[in-house]
């Protein structure tokens, strides 16, 4: 079931609220705009009308997978909903979960647990891309998609394809998940900056990810850091 509201701070803090209150896997909620929204790393998501804010809501199982690996999930979900939409478009992943168009963003993830509760919150660029600052950024309308492809019609297909991944997270091992993201995300050797913290930015080349899908970055005197959490930046 897709609830729609008007207006809301963020769709990830009501979810969490419809969470407590015992809510069940499966329910969506998207807002046409948000005055609140919450983006990864702490930052602001700008959230104006047009384009689509939505949560889901994950109930871990004793028995589910790593639940980190839903960003791996969703990304993938949101990869497939995009080449549903543009099935030419060239959308790649950006670990952990960002969706890119020839290094513009187009989407964003943002997952958020409360004991078995995970809110998984998702912010697509349907028919505008958000001046950010220093950032390169597109949406779904100027990479051709049709004006009837609105938030309302993206986040159907959305929670079609989520349910999809979800279901296939449940069933593979980690390690299968992991490689069909890698098959979707930038490729071993790419060069990139990862940002792990204020002032804290290395730069190295991609080697893959750990089991735990942790990034992988050779440096260049040849070490190999494991990064869990940060911002990556391609480069070159
Ligand atoms: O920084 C990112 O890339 C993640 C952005 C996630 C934004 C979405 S919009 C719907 C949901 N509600 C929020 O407040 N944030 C997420």
């Amino acid at each position: 079931m897709i609830e729609t509201v008007a207006l809301t701070g963020s769709t990830n803090a009501d979810m969490m609220v419809r969470a407590d209150a015992g809510a069940p896997e499966g329910l969506w909620l998207r807002a046409e705009q948000q005055d609140g929204g919450r983006g990864r790393l702490g930052r602001q998501w700008l959230s104006p009308v047009g384009n689509l804010y939505c949560s889901t809501l994950v109930r871990l199982r004793p028995d589910d997978p790593p639940a980190h690996l839903l960003a791996f999930v969703t990304a993938l979900a949101v990869h497939d909903t995009v080449l549903h939409i543009l099935p030419g478009c060239g959308a790649r992943l950006k670990w952990p979960n960002d969706v890119h168009v020839e290094g513009a963003k187009l989407a964003g993830i943002l997952l958020e647990r409360r004991g078995d509760a995970v809110v998984v919150g998702i912010g697509m660029n349907v028919a505008l891309a958000p001046d950010v600052p220093g950032r390169s950024v597109t949406s779904l309308r100027d990479l051709g998609a049709m004006t009837q492809i609105d938030a309302q019609a993206v986040v159907e297909l959305l929670a079609d394809h989520f349910a999809a991944r979800l279901a296939q997270w449940r069933s593979v091992a980690s390690a299968t998940l992991l490689d069909v993201w890698c098959a979707a995300a930038h490729k071993p050797g790419d060069a990139m900056a990862v940002q792990r913290g204020p002032g804290d930015r290395i730069e190295g080349v991609f080697e893959g990810l750990a089991h735990d899908g942790a990034l992988r970055l050779r440096l260049s005197d040849g070490r190999i850091e494991t990064i869990s959490a940060g911002d990556v930046d391609l480069v070159g």
